[in-house]
């Protein structure tokens, strides 16, 4: 017996905007869906938003939360509730900034302590692959982490060393044979050296950082690891993926691999690299500081046609906060700045500005944000999806409606973003996380935490 139902002219189901009911248990699941508007009946509550458009809720499948050890940069209760804000009732949490980071079960113990009082949404964790600890990766994957992050060049902190092709290799022959996935921070110095920035060049001016990380960093990691999967013995079964996609040199290297050599390569970018360029970004506008950069209009263009194409198949945030003092936004030196664009909760709205503007519609924006995101972290069938046995995890969204983004609209704890004034369109009126409101857009958050710890052990 259902508790509840939700009516809406347009919801979205299996890619299509219908009018729908769909019914959801006492326990937050989706138990029926039926076709058109069904009447209010006594013992069911009734929820009518016949004249609003009901999507899945987002999952953010790349989020740095940093509890604990840096909570002064973020923390669960601070980055769950500006998730919940902004329709996504899912994230899956990076394992590197917090203290220890996420790379063996024992240092995995301090971040759930920490994250099972502070959840306004659901929280799943992702582990870091980092040098010498592929022994202790199935023991992750046994407790509930859902894949593996590594770096193929400095992280930004000690703590998260930077892997050699070696330690790829050995992470690779263990992860083929678990339910994971095996993601990469794609930049690496190429065999020619560092890219050289001229002495003249000044550290305020956005062009130099920017030559400070060009295209081939991103191209030369892409090929060494496509490399190393060709080598890996029985890798049909492994699971590759590049997070923050920003070059579109990268694209023929995935469209290759996915298509010609038969590797299991999926590959994400982010609403960042979708709506900024770096021809209009500001001297000293570190708070747009983020690795891999942030490059041209043209680029932007082939990242958004790589979207519809499928080679890049999610959006993320990848936010990646800290105080505004490592911003270093007075002195605005792009070398010294913290790399990490903020911008937790925004991305709906900012998708769906650009989307539109592109004619492309509000059903593409939600497959790579909710559908193919749960899909990433392993969440089919659970998440992403209005679909019946999903959990009941809704935005009530209105499409038209456009907003400033101020500061009562940024909900995580340093309140430095790119996004701040910029002008959106599509507001998250409501967020439905398990059947139960978390969030409406006049009164907030709500002041208890809803969410639950994803640990069950990753299926497929
Ligand atoms: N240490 C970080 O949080 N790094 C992050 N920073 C970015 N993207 O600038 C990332 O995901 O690589
Ligand atoms: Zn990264
Ligand atoms: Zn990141």
């Amino acid at each position: 017996m259902a508790a509840s139902v939700f009516v809406s002219s347009r919801v979205l189901l299996g890619g299509k905007f219908v009018p729908a009911s769909i019914f959801v248990s006492e326990d937050g699941k989706i138990t029926d869906i039926q076709p058109g508007i069904v009447n209010s009946s006594e013992n069911i509550t009734y929820y009518d938003y016949s004249n609003k458009t009901l999507l899945p809720g987002l999952v953010d499948s790349h989020v740095h939360l940093n509890e604990p050890g840096r909570t002064e940069w973020e923390g669960f209760e601070t980055g769950t509730k500006a998730a919940a804000a902004g329709g996504v009732t899912t994230v899956i949490d990076m394992p590197l900034n917090a203290i220890p980071p996420t790379t063996t079960v024992e240092n995995f113990q301090p971040k759930l302590a920490a994250a099972t009082t502070q959840a306004w949404v659901d929280v799943g964790f992702w582990g870091g692959v980092i040098p010498g600890n592929d022994k202790d990766l199935v023991p992750l994957v046994d407790n509930g982490v859902r894949g593996f992050k590594c770096f193929m060049i400095e992280s930004g902190v000690d703590e998260f060393p930077a892997v050699e092709p070696a330690d790829i290799t050995k992470a690779m022959d263990v992860l083929k044979e678990q339910p994971s996935v095996f993601m990469f921070h794609a930049e690496m110095i190429p065999l020619e050296g560092e890219a050289k920035v001229a002495d003249s060049a000044p550290p305020t001016a956005y062009s130099s950082f920017l030559t400070s990380r060009p295209d081939s960093y991103e191209t030369t990691a892409i090929e060494t690891i496509v490399d190393l999967a060709q080598k890996c013995h029985g890798n049909d079964t492994l699971k590759l993926h590049i997070v923050h996609i920003s070059s579109s040199e990268t694209l023929p290297i995935l469209k290759r691999a996915q298509n010609e050599l038969g590797i299991n390569l999926t590959a994400e970018t982010c609403f960042h690299y979708l709506t900024f360029t770096s021809e209009t970004i500001p001297d000293k506008g570190t708070h747009y500081k983020c690795c891999p950069p942030i490059r041209t209009k043209a680029n932007q263009d082939a990242l958004w046609e790589a979207l519809q194409a499928g080679v890049l198949q999610t959006v993320v945030s990848d936010h990646s906060p800290c105080t505004p003092a490592l911003k270093d936004l007075e002195c605005g030196d792009f070398f010294k700045s913290w790399g990490g664009v903020s911008g937790l909760g925004l991305g709906l709205s900012i998708l769906w500005t650009e989307a539109s503007r592109r004619g492309i519609g509000l059903e593409k924006v939600s497959e790579w944000t909710a559908r193919n995101t749960a899909k990433h972290a392993g969440l089919s069938g659970r998440k992403g999806e209005i679909a019946i046995g999903c959990d009941a995890d809704f935005v009530v969204f209105d499409p038209e409606k456009e907003f400033v983004v101020t500061e009562q609209k940024i909900h995580f704890k340093n309140k430095i973003s790119p996004y701040k004034g910029k002008a959106l369109k599509g507001l998250v009126e409501k967020t439905y996380l398990r059947g139960n409101c978390i969030y409406t857009v006049e009164a907030g958050v709500g002041d208890k935490p809803s969410g639950k710890l994803i640990l069950e052990r990753r299926t497929e």
